[in-house]
């Protein structure tokens, strides 16, 4: 039995019929020979062409009326294809997040996005399909696009993911978060510097990207202790931080068909340093410093003794560590290295970029937060511990409030089990793809009051247990993210120096925009968060 390409491989797709196209070829050659013509070339293209129209009426018409999902709300083009998406995300425009919004005001709780794929609106659906006793695969088409199949979020099944897990979160544990916090702190230190640097030339920062260069060059350092100085770049436009616009729709892209996985990450490395692009030499420029670093530690172990601190292959190719197992090949060093930089640093950069701006929107929440942090840290040169920091009650309900709005979210898709599942009061078919983006959780006043407002006062009375239990942002379960603690720790050290360390005022001739365009981060279109950071005196 041939599976329809919607279906992804490694779940038990529902029944599906036999693929018609092979017999529309061989009836159209069979058709030729019955006239007693040889076949010509043109003669075999016309016979590939009506296969692969038969092919796609069939496999619409299909998906439309006999697919197990067919009974599930959304626009029937949405059911016949999934291009339908690719047309609003690529053709028109449109960001993703938007397009689930207006499906669901239009058609309800349960939408079908693609043929296979269905997405919820109720936010009791979170919990439902991320928890931990769900052990369900990730949905080989999305992840399979970052072609980094070998790393920890990635890998395709939980039992694949588990060892990877065990071996590298002790790095990312808040023990090691507090022994690590000195880089940390130097890297707030350089961020600072610039920040008043360029005030000192007249010039408001562009805190969006002084963030993701901030939280670009934490993450290099800490997992890899190599050093991208992305902060020291002037006004923050470092080609590396810039690289993430370009390389993002991309990487969307990719989620469409594998011939675009092929052409974007098999691109070739002389012609991406030759085409005159600083982005695309950029991100080349980081493969190869990862590759090289790899490719001399697996030559010489001893070189990791060199490293003033442990990285993440002190962890990978440890026996013990490993407990066992076969150490990680190359290529999955490789990968490993690639996926931590690509979900850690954006993700940190933008919440603090996103915190900030609520934080300065908002008059009384900024005294407060300001009130605070100058009572625990009275004397500027003086720097406090995280210690300190993580157990300032405003400060803490400031960043958990920031994390909560952080904007977009990417429905995690995940594969329903063989057996189905219920999932917002629905039966689901197994082999199902199915997500939610926790905005939807977020966002929904059933799980938090005035939930579109930013009020980190929510974290400090009787309802923050509930409000803590419903914060979504780093998932749920057993693939949730395990660089939790070093997030947490960059954001504290973050704000508490930015508000701390600067009278912040922003710059009124260019408003910044959060209006975003969903991709595995979001990318913000419009004008940047512009603040003018002039140094506190006391
Ligand atoms: C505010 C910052 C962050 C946010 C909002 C965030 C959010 C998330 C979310 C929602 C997931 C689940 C993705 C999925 O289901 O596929 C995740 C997974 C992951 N995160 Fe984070 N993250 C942040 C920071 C970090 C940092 C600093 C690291 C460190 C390198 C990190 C490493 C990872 C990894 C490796 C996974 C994959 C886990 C797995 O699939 O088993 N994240 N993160």
């Amino acid at each position: 039995m041939i599976k329809l390409p919607c279906f992804p491989d490694t779940a038990s797709a529902p029944p599906q019929p036999p693929f018609p196209s092979a017999m529309v070829f061989d009836g159209v050659l069979q058709f030729v020979h019955s006239l007693g013509v040889t076949p010509s070339a043109p003669i075999v293209l016309l016979a590939l062409v009506a296969a692969a129209l038969t092919w796609s009426f069939y496999s619409a018409f299909y998906n439309v009326y006999l697919h197990p999902l067919a009974r599930f709300p959304g626009p029937k083009l949405a059911g016949a294809s999934k291009y339908w998406l690719f047309y609003q995300e690529f053709v028109r425009g449109v960001s993703l997040s938007d397009v689930r919004d207006e499906l669901h005001a239009q058609y309800g709780d349960i939408i079908r996005l693609q043929p296979n794929l269905l997405h919820f609106a109720n936010p009791q659906a979170y919990t439902e399909i991320y928890n931990l006793k769900n052990k369900w695969d990730k949905d080989p088409v999305v992840y399979g696009a970052f072609d980094l199949d070998q790393s920890s979020a990635c890998f395709i099944k939980y039992a694949d993911a588990k060892p990877r897990r065990d071996v590298l979160s002790p790095l990312f544990s808040r023990s090691s978060i507090l022994k690590m916090q000195g880089l940390l702190q130097e890297r707030v230190d350089v961020l600072c510097d610039a920040l008043a640097k360029q005030y000192a030339a007249g010039k408001s920062s562009n805190l969006y990207l002084g963030f993701r260069c901030f939280a670009t060059d934490v993450l290099m350092l800490f997992c890899y202790n190599k050093s991208l100085e992305a902060t020291r770049a002037p006004d923050f436009h470092a080609d590396v931080v810039l690289a993430s616009e370009t390389m993002l729709p991309c990487l969307s892209l990719c989620k469409y068909s594998r011939i675009f996985v092929m052409l974007i990450h098999h691109f070739p490395a002389w012609l991406a340093k030759n085409s005159g692009s600083p982005v695309l030499a950029a991100l080349f420029h980081i493969r190869e410093l990862l590759t090289e670093q790899v490719d001399a530690i697996l030559r010489d172990p001893t070189e990791l003794t060199l490293t003033p601190h442990p990285i993440i292959y002190h962890a990978l190719l440890s026996p013990e560590a490993n407990k066992g197992r076969p150490l990680p090949s190359r290529q999955s060093l490789l990968d490993e290295a690639a996926i931590l930089l690509g979900a850690g640093a954006d993700s940190t950069g933008v919440t603090l970029m996103v915190t900030a701006h609520y934080v300065l929107q908002n008059p009384q929440v900024r005294q407060r937060l300001e009130a605070e942090l100058r009572e625990a840290w009275p004397i500027l040169e003086e720097t406090p511990r995280y210690e300190v920091l993580e157990k300032l009650p405003y400060l803490s309900a400031v960043t958990k409030e920031g994390l909560r709005m952080f904007p977009g979210a990417v429905a995690h898709p995940r594969v329903v089990p063989r057996e189905g599942a219920m999932i917002s009061g629905a039966f689901i078919p197994g082999g199902t793809v199915v997500g939610q983006g926790f905005i939807y959780v977020h966002r929904s006043p059933l799980m938090y009051e005035r939930p579109e407002e930013f009020l980190p006062d929510r974290w400090l009375g009787p309802n923050a247990k509930a409000c803590e239990a419903a914060l979504s942002v780093f998932s749920k379960g057993p693939r949730s993210c395990f660089g939790v603690n070093l997030a947490y720790a960059e954001l504290h050290l973050g704000l508490a120096n930015v508000f701390r360390r600067f009278d912040l005022q922003l710059d009124e001739a260019r408003p910044a925009s959060l209006k975003i365009k969903e991709h595995f981060v979001p990318l913000f279109s419009g004008e940047n968060l512009h603040v003018y950071c002039k140094p506190a005196t006391d």
